[in-house]
């Protein structure tokens, strides 16, 4: 679907994407990076928005440099910043989308119908999208990627700004975009948590350079985090510590969850190594006849990549963001 090779792309004081290669076949691939990582550099080369410095790319087997026309054609793009015209309803405005698509008019209102009811918009859609909730605007801007019925759709930090309830629907809409209609979708995010989630593929950047790119199955393996929460008894009046010490005899490297904060200090991490881990834990919790309030993988962020001995070169500064965000 997607093939770059030795691809670059230096601005005067800063090199935002270097001589990365990478391959992308169908099903949805998230591409994680913190912010100023390169990914929204790579989705405007890769629709044939702006030019690499060096390297070259092709999607849908088309080159980037000079078939950028029909590679838009074929590619929805979901942009990342709000940038819908107040004024007009949902309907109005993917309907103009689809024209300029190419779609003829009938096609083009019935196609923006089904569209919108796809990504969830009902009666609000023949109101005016400046009323709308930043939820409904990403289902507008979704909704006009997707009107033309393109083969691959770049969906670039669809759920920024999304409540978690918010970003649960969106995760889930995006899903059923390649398991339902067979589209091919690339996502960006900073958080790596919500991809594993919803990706078949994931691509980590860092610094303009590729940092990973593993099927999702792999990635969790080598990362997952158990966040676990038990009640106390009148045997073990501090369950937490019970787990903890029943647990390390047994040879789990167990962290204190709380990070320093006062009344967190009841969440126990650790790195689950497959599912025996999980076993382990019911069987201890039991043992000790204590309650198991929770066991549940912890979202990842993007920064925890970098601190799992892999190479980065990220700067602190982006890592400081990264992990400013989400979760
Ligand atoms: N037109 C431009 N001129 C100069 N520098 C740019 C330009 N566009 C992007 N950059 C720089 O390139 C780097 C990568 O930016 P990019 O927008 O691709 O990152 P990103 O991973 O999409 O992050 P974000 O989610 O914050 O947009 C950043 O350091 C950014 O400041």
């Amino acid at each position: 679907m997607i093939a770059t090779e030795s691809l670059s792309k230096r601005f005067p004081r800063v090199t935002a994407l270097d001589r990365l290669t990478m391959d992308i076949g169908p099903g949805v691939t998230g591409l994680v990076g913190a912010n100023g990582a390169g990914k929204s550099t790579m989705i405007k080369i890769l629709l044939g928005l702006s030019p690499a410095t060096e390297g070259r790319a092709e999607v849908l087997g088309l080159d980037v440099a000079t078939k950028g026309g029909a590679i838009r054609e074929r590619v929805g793009y979901m942009p990342e910043h709000d940038c819908l015209p107040p004024d007009v309803s949902a309907t109005e405005f993917v309907v103009h989308m689809a024209r300029m698509s190419g779609l003829p008019p009938t096609a083009a209102r019935e196609r923006t119908a089904d569209t919108l009811r796809h990504v969830g918009l009902y009666e609000e859609r023949y109101r005016p999208i400046g009323g709308y909730s930043t939820g409904m605007k990403q289902r507008v801007k979704l909704a006009q990627a997707l009107v033309h019925d393109p083969q691959l759709v770049f969906l670039d930090e669809p759920t920024n700004g999304l409540d978690p309830v918010g970003r649960d629907e969106m995760l889930g809409l995006i899903r059923r975009i390649y398991s339902d209609f067979g589209i091919s979708v690339l996502v960006t995010s900073h958080l790596l948590g919500e991809l594993e989630r919803t990706c078949d593929h994931v691509v980590v950047i860092d610094g303009g350079k590729l940092l990973r790119s593993s099927s999702t199955t792999d990635f969790t393996q080598t990362t997952t985090t158990l966040a676990i929460e038990v009640t106390d008894s009148d045997d073990h009046p501090d369950g937490t510590r019970a787990v903890r010490d029943a647990l390390q005899g047994r040879g789990v490297d167990v962290l204190d969850g709380s990070g320093g904060l006062p009344g967190a200090g009841h969440i126990l991490l650790l790195t689950a190594q497959g599912e025996e881990t999980y076993d382990l834990v019911r069987d201890v919790v039991a043992d000790l006849g204590l309650g198991l309030v929770r066991m549940e993988q912890r979202r990842h962020h993007i920064s925890e990549v970098f601190t799992d001995g892999e190479q980065s070169t990220a700067t602190g500064e982006q890592r400081k963001e990264a992990v400013g965000h989400g979760n």
